[in-house]
Parts: structure tokens; sequence; C-alpha cells
């Protein structure tokens, strides 16, 4: 291994666990400009005030933002593309290894649908990109999700593990895909897959306990990180979200663990202390 990938890893993933919690924020060409996306720059102080390993954006959000916040969290740079609305299908690629390298980014990620026809646009793109990566010392994260037009149940371990393996097999260092609703589930997920395999978070309610035991759940079984993010930047206390589920990640922490330092986060940060 490059030891420039070397040295973004280790700033990738928490030096004490060796797990990576990140937050993404590339949602609007996904989903739109959600309620809670709008004010970018403040959803950066609130996310990087919790302490994650990495955010994940676009290059222009990393242009106009991320600087104040160099030095403290990593960057991720994404790479592609798509809308959940206009070609749920499809990622289009919209940048490339040499721009993150010129971003500072300590990794470069890029989203795959698998299941369908459209998976072989997307193959193709993320092994030019595994290529590329390598030859640049870029850790690859990609995002990979079994949505594709053929797939019945997205969510199966299945489908979910077919998903996490075709990133593993292209050279993928940090798999991020869905969850398969039960810690049994996703450990056959794991357990297919040579690479790190991280959780979105996804449609998941309101109801941070449900979140940190979905966590909690999949930590257990082999989880090596996370890319969470509409529930923490819509949260009203992100920072004390972040600091919850970095409990769980990096301490052991178990879910009531992980729920009081939700409880004492917040009150000190309502308190102003
Ligand atoms: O990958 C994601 C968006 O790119 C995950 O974010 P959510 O936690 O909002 O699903």
């Amino acid at each position: 291994m490059f030891v420039g990938k070397q040295i973004r890893l280790s700033r990738l993933l928490n030096r004490k666990s060796g797990r990576m919690l990140g937050i993404t924020v590339d949602h609007p060409i996904t989903r739109g400009v959600l309620p809670g996306i709008e004010d970018i720059s403040s959803v950066l102080d609130r996310v990087v005030d919790g302490g994650p390993e990495a955010v994940t954006m676009h290059k222009g959000i990393a242009e106009k933002v991320f600087p104040p916040h160099a030095g403290k969290v990593s960057m991720i740079f994404k790479a592609s593309a798509y809308s959940t609305q206009y070609h749920p299908h499809e990622e289009a690629i919209v940048a490339e290894v040499d721009e993150a390298v010129r971003y500072g980014a300590d990794a470069i990620s890029v989203g795959m649908i698998v299941g369908g026809p459209e998976q072989t646009t997307q193959l193709t793109n993320l092994g030019r990109l595994s290529r590329e990566a390598a030859l640049a010392g870029m850790p690859l994260i990609a995002h990979i999700y079994p949505k594709g037009s053929m797939i019945k149940d997205p969510s199966s371990a299945d489908a979910v593990a077919y998903a996490a393996r075709a990133g593993a097999e292209l050279g993928v260092d940090l798999i991020k895909t869905l969850w398969t609703g039960s810690g049994e589930s996703f450990r056959k997920v794991v357990e297919a897959c040579p690479s790190r395999v991280a959780l979105a978070g996804g449609d998941m309610g309101d109801n941070l306990e449900d979140y940190l035991r979905m966590t909690r759940e999949a930590l257990d079984v082999g989880l090596a990180g996370v890319t969470y993010g509409r529930f923490v930047w819509q949260h009203e206390d992100t920072a004390a979200v972040i600091r919850a589920i970095a409990s769980l990640m990096h301490d052991e922490a178990t879910v009531s663990e992980a729920l009081d330092i939700y409880e004492e986060q917040a009150a000190r940060r309502r308190e102003g202390r």
C-alpha cells in the first residue's frame, strides 16, 4: 500500500476503535434541498462540533464551506450523484480522483446502484475510479445499494450482500450499504465482504433509541463504520447525537449508556457549558 493511502486511512479511522464515524451532507442532488440542510455552513459547524472522523460532500460545498474545518475532521470527496426522482437507478460521475487530491480529501467516494441492467456503466465507472484512486494513494469509499430496477427487496440480506461484495470485488476500501433489519441478517453481509462495511442511516424515523439500537446491533456483528446523514443533521442537537454514536463505536457503550451521553451532552449545550 502506498504510504499516502496509509496516512489518509489513519486520519479516517478512529485510533482507538479502528472504525470510521462519518457524516454525509451530499443529499440535495439526490433528494432535494431537505429541511435542515439549507444553511450548509451552519450544518457543517454543528456536525464538526460533534467530533466525527469524516464528512462527505460534493466539490462545490468542499470549496465554499470546508476550509475552516480543515485539520479537525477528514473530508470525503463525493464523485457521483443520483436522483431518487429523475434517475433513481443510475449514478452520474461528477468528479475525478485528481480533484480529490487537489481539494485535500482523505478519501474519494462514489455511489453505485446494483441490481439491474443499469449497473453496467456504474461497474465500469467504479472499476476506473478504483484504478485511479489506487495510483493516487487515495482510499476509495463506495455507497452501494441494491436498488436497481430488477431488485424486489432492497433490504434483503442476499441483495445487500451482493451489493457489498460487488464493491469488495472491485477494490473498494469501505462500502457503505443498507441495513437489513437485524444483526443476524446483517452478519451475512459482513461475512461475505472482505472489505470494511459501513451503514447508511436511511429513513429511520425520528427515534434516537431505534437509531442507536440499529448501530449497536450492526457493530456487534462486525460493522466498521457509519455514514449517517438526515437523522443527524435534522436532529435538534446534532453534536450530541454524534457523541452518542461515537460512544457506541469507539467505547463499546450500550444503547442505554449512549442515551445517557446524549442527555448529558444536550443538557450541557442547553446551559451553554
Ligand atoms: O448516504 C447517505 C446519503 O448520501 C446517507 O444519508 P442518510 O443517513 O440521510 O440516509
